[in-house]
């Protein structure tokens, strides 16, 4: 099984920390290497360009890749199934013109032109409008070209919204919401390795964010102490033998930590032992 993985740019690092997390470490994954191994022998990794990810998948070079959603939309190449939000790489293709212009709606394009580096998407969200544009292939710095007069608008990709505001250019609507996801090709995402790649990958998405805490309760104040401890199924509790004390284990939100060791305290919990979880396989 192979995976295909963004060889550079920034979702090269998030995406090689990812399947480390997930226990797929790269073996033998010298920088510039096209291919390398994992520790699973039958799993191996294919560095290729984020642009080209889905066209490799598609095409059989790899069954599996991860990129984004973006990217997947603008290749157009095959059906690719969504199997998994990886959740980083988060952004959004709008589209925008230059705020003291008179384009104030998409209706206002109607015969302009817009520059993007993402023609599919562009044509495809234009048709849908039944709005008729040019269209302006660019490679880069997109946002320029409405102030050197190749294009009225550009669809391009926004983040922060700091090279927007940089130059002067004001959204006027989402194109699409993008992150990066854990994408199969349509013939394979039942295969067993695929499976066992997409449940890894899960397993570390699940397990982020959450927290184990782990304590010693009376006996007596079990009831209180389940009461408190929000949510994810019961708590495990274990005996400690010889004591009138039981020990609680269990998994909460992290951002309900502080809030309830404070209420644990308060229903006579001592020794919490607050840790994080790698991953967490269902
Ligand atoms: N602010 C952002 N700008 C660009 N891409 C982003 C941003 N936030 C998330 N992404 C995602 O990253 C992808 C771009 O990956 P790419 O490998 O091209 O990174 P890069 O750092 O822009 O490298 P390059 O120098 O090749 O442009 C986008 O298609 C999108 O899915
Ligand atoms: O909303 P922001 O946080 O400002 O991010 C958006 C900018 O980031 C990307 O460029 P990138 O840094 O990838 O440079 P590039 O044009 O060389 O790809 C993208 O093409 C936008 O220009
Ligand atoms: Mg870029």
């Amino acid at each position: 099984m192979r995976i295909a993985v963004p060889n550079k740019g920034r979702l090269h690092d998030p995406a090689v920390d990812l399947l480390d997390r997930a226990g797929l470490h790269v073996v033998d994954g010298a920088d510039r290497k096209l291919y390398a191994d994992t520790v699973d022998p039958d799993v191996t990794i294919l560095y290729a360009r984020a642009a080209d990810i889905p066209e490799y998948v598609s095409d059989g070079a790899a069954d599996v890749g991860i990129t984004g959603l973006d990217q997947v939309r603008e290749a157009d190449a095959g059906d690719l199934v969504d199997m998994l939000d990886l959740e980083f790489g988060a952004c959004k293709l709008v589209l925008a013109a230059p705020e003291e212009s008179a384009i104030e709606s998409v209706a206002d394009l109607a015969g302009g032109t817009v520059a993007t580096e993402f023609p599919n998407i562009t044509r495809n969200y234009f048709d849908e409008q039944g709005i008729d544009v040019e269209i302006a292939e660019v490679s880069g710095a997109t946002e320029l070209t409405p102030h050197v007069d190749i294009a009225d608008a550009i669809v391009d990709i926004t983040s922060t919204g700091t090279t927007l505001r940089m130059n002067r250019l004001a959204v006027i609507d989402d194109v699409l919401e993008s992150s990066v996801r854990l994408f199969a090709r349509e013939d394979v995402t039942d295969d067993e390795k695929v499976q066992q790649v997409t449940m890894a990958l899960r397993s570390v998405k699940s397990a982020e964010g959450k927290r184990y805490l782990m304590m010693n309760v009376p006996e007596d104040n079990l009831e209180a102490v389940e009461d408190v401890i929000p949510g994810l199924g019961g708590p495990t509790i274990m005996d400690i033998a010889g004591e009138e004390m039981v020990a609680v284990h269990a998994v909460v939100d992290e951002r309900h930590v502080f809030e309830t060791i404070n209420d644990l305290k308060a229903e006579g919990a001592t020794g919490i032992l607050v840790t994080e979880i790698e991953r967490m396989v269902k």
